[in-house]
């Protein structure tokens, strides 16, 4: 069912110099900020070959990523997204075999301007899964 892997989320506290230290120390093309309000998140996608690394600062008093950097104060990766055909199959069935869909369980739109899901780190290995329609 699983497709590419989309990116890698990493937590940080601060987006500029996170976005410098990819950009400077490792030589790697990075994004603009972009605001994603709805999400309580700024982020930059650092491009790589063969995925991408998503950079999330907290917007907002009520950002998941707020919550997550009080137990992480460093930063720390924070999620995996990887591209499904077919979004709500993918649901459905993952429903089907118990995992937990977070929020309503309906798709909003992500980083890309597609639908994007998001499944219970309990799920699945104590990692947080962002599914994105490919
Ligand atoms: C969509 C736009 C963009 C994109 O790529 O397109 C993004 O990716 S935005 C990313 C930000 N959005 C989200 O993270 C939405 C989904 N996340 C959530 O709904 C919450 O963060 C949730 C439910 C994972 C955690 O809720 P809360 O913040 O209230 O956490 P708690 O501190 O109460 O923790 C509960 C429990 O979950 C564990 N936890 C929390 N975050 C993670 C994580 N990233 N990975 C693994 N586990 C996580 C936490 O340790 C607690 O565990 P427990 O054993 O109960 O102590
Ligand atoms: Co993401």
């Amino acid at each position: 069912m699983i497709g590419r892997l989309n990116h890698v989320a990493i937590a940080v506290k601060d987006l500029s110099a996170a976005s410098a230290s990819y950009r400077d120390g490792l030589g790697a093309k990075v994004s603009a900020p972009v605001d994603l309000p709805e999400h309580g998140v700024r982020i930059a996608f650092v491009e790589l070959a063969n995925t991408k690394i998503e950079l999330l600062q907290p917007l907002g008093e009520h950002s998941p990523i707020g919550r997550f950097l009080v137990k992480n104060p460093d930063g720390a990766i924070h999620h995996l997204c990887y591209e499904v055909e077919d979004l709500l199959a993918a649901r459905d069935r993952l429903i089907h075999s118990g995992a937990r869909i977070l929020g309503d369980g309906a798709p909003h739109i992500g980083a890309h301007g597609k639908p994007v899901l998001f499944l219970d780190p309990k799920s699945f290995a104590g990692t947080l899964i962002e599914l994105e329609q490919a």
